[in-house]
């Protein structure tokens, strides 16, 4: 068994993100653009025989049980009846509830990482399923590729988009999802397009659905949005509270992250199709049989 192993958890911003209805359950249905980026939080596995799952590092305000970390592992352990155990660090990069999908991408690499290490040999279609207990933004990062989404998101169809320079800006509030799908002025009933419309359409196009009721609540995301609009059209990911443009190089990006982290935390990262999780255990080649 190998000593320990080391793997990133990349984040994603919603391109787009339409809200086209609301199911039984009170949870909306999505159309959704999820691209992987280059920003990741790394997480390393030292395998262990006695079956315990241990996370060594503190992340602020999550107990270790509730870790998604954690549970993922437990998930796992438990779906799968291995006698192996792990323990688990990480290196968190990604600001947690920022819309970029931290706490799910970690509950991806912990998946994936520990079919690797385990050897259960897995389908990444049986660990997305198992995934979406944990949460809707965790099967696109077990699938590892940028993607069309639908349902609340985990009704994937892999797609390539255009690879930018983006800056993430995190206006330094948090905004609470729930309190966001609640709004009763969210709009929750756009038109439903097809996945070729919305990829034609591209980006001058694409909007995020919940940026209105957002802007409204949360009045610092709408500066923000408006501070970084001056320069390329700006979006929220998700619920937020982070907020992107993109940009043709990675130069371009730079200069205006520059200015913005004078004020905002701030990030630059590139657009990316393929998870690098995924690029690391040599997902990709093998499919294509390079
Ligand atoms: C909307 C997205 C887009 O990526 O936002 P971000 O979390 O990334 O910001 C996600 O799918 C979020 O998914 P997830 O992260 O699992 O949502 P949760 O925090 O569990 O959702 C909190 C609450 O929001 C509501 N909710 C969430 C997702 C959804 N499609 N419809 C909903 O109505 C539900 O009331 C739920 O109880
Ligand atoms: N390992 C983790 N990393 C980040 N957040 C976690 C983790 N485990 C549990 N959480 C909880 O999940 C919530 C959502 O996290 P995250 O996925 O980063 O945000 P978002 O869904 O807005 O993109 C956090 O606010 C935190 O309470």
């Amino acid at each position: 068994m190998i000593a320990s192993l080391t793997l990133p958890a990349p984040a994603k911003l919603n391109r787009m993100l339409h809200i086209v209805g609301r199911r039984e359950d009170g949870y909306h249905s999505l159309q959704t653009l999820f691209q992987i980026i280059d920003l990741c939080d790394h997480i390393t596995f030292t395998p262990r025989h006695d079956g315990e799952i241990h996370l060594t590092s503190e992340v602020s305000g999550v107990d270790h049980d509730d870790n998604l970390i954690v549970r993922a592992a437990r998930l796992l352990q438990q779906y799968s009846g291995s006698h192996l155990g792990i323990t688990l660090d990480v290196e968190k990069r990604l600001p947690m509830g920022g819309g970029l999908g931290g706490g799910s991408s970690n509950a991806a690499t912990v998946l994936v990482g520990l079919n690797h290490i385990w050897q259960l040999g897995l389908s990444l279609n049986a660990l997305a399923e198992l995934g979406l207990q944990l949460g809707a933004d965790v099967p696109v990062f077990v699938h590892g590729h940028t993607a069309w989404a639908e349902g609340v998101g985990e009704q994937l169809t892999p797609v390539t988009l255009d690879a930018p320079w983006f800056v993430i800006i995190h206006p330094g509030i948090s905004v609470s999802t729930p309190s966001v799908f609640q709004d009763p002025q969210l709009t929750r009933d756009s038109r439903p397009i097809t996945m070729a419309r919305a990829l034609q359409g591209g980006a001058p196009e694409w909007r995020n659905d919940c940026e209105a009721v957002v802007k409204k609540r949360y009045p610092p995301i709408a500066e923000a949005l408006d501070w970084l609009g001056q320069y390329a059209p700006s979006r929220l990911t998700g619920t937020g509270a982070c907020l992107f443009a993109a940009f043709q190089t990675q130069q371009a990006a730079q200069a205006i992250a520059h200015l913005s982290a004078k004020r905002w935390p701030t990030w630059v990262a590139h657009g990316l199709n393929t998870s690098p999780l995924h690029d690391d255990l040599g997902y990709f080649t093998k499919a294509l049989g390079r």
